[in-house]
């Protein structure tokens, strides 16, 4: 997969729905459940993280979820790249990048939103192909402020906020022309999902599908 192939099938998998939820699932048997609501609720795209020992059982299993395009979160070295695309991962997500890292997901085809939270950052990932990105961590990295500051010099890219993102600032950062989507974990709280709470998620997906791009 080249680099501009790449960079197309994030941009239509990040343009599937204004938000993506960040999700982080302890144990593997609440994946199906947790995918159906937020996919029903209007939010197709979700994001596991890497952060839990049963996020690859979670992945296999949201990916089984009709309509659910899954990615694998919080990326941080090559040897998962093999472990996220066999359980069914369509996209990565990483919070910064690293050079092993970005040479990883290039050899396997595996479409890959880095982070980056400065203009150096963006412009390495910009020499190196890289066109769609995750700004990281948004709100504490500068915010809309910086998003708006970054698109004067840098038109080229298109954004995904993530971090300290809410249903409440999610339209600031939609209502800028650079960004596609945002990402955040508003969408499952942990209290929600240990009450098994299904519909309390697909409320707050619904909500999140009707913010405005
Ligand atoms: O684990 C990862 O892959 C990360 O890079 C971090 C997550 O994207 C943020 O932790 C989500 O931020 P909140 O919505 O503020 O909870």
């Amino acid at each position: 997969m080249t680099g501009d192939t790449a960079n197309q099938e994030l941009e239509n998998l990040l343009g599937l729905a204004p938000v993506i939820p960040v999700l982080v699932v302890d144990q593997a048997e609440i994946a199906r459940p947790l995918a159906e609501a937020l996919v029903s609720g209007g939010l197709p795209v979700l994001e596991v993280t890497l952060r839990t020992p049963a996020a690859f059982e979670a992945i296999a299993a949201m990916a089984g979820v009709p309509g659910a395009v899954v990615g694998a979160g919080t990326l941080l070295n090559p040897h998962d790249i093999a472990a996220a695309q066999a359980a069914g991962a369509r996209f990565g997500v990483s919070p910064g990048a690293t050079p092993s890292l970005l040479k990883a997901t290039r050899e396997a085809e595996f479409p890959l939103l880095p982070g980056m939270a400065t203009a150096s950052e963006a412009m390495t990932l910009m020499e190196m192909g890289h066109r769609v990105l995750k700004f990281f961590p948004a709100t504490a990295a500068g915010g809309v402020d910086m998003l708006k500051a970054l698109a004067g010099p840098l038109p080229g890219l298109r954004f995904c906020p993530t971090g300290g993102i809410g249903h409440d600032t999610a339209r600031d950062y939609l209502a800028q022309p650079n960004v596609l989507c945002v990402g955040g974990s508003w969408l499952a709280p942990r209290d929600r999902i240990a009450a098994r709470d299904w519909d309390a998620i697909r409320t707050l997906a619904e909500e999140a599908a009707r913010l405005a791009r």
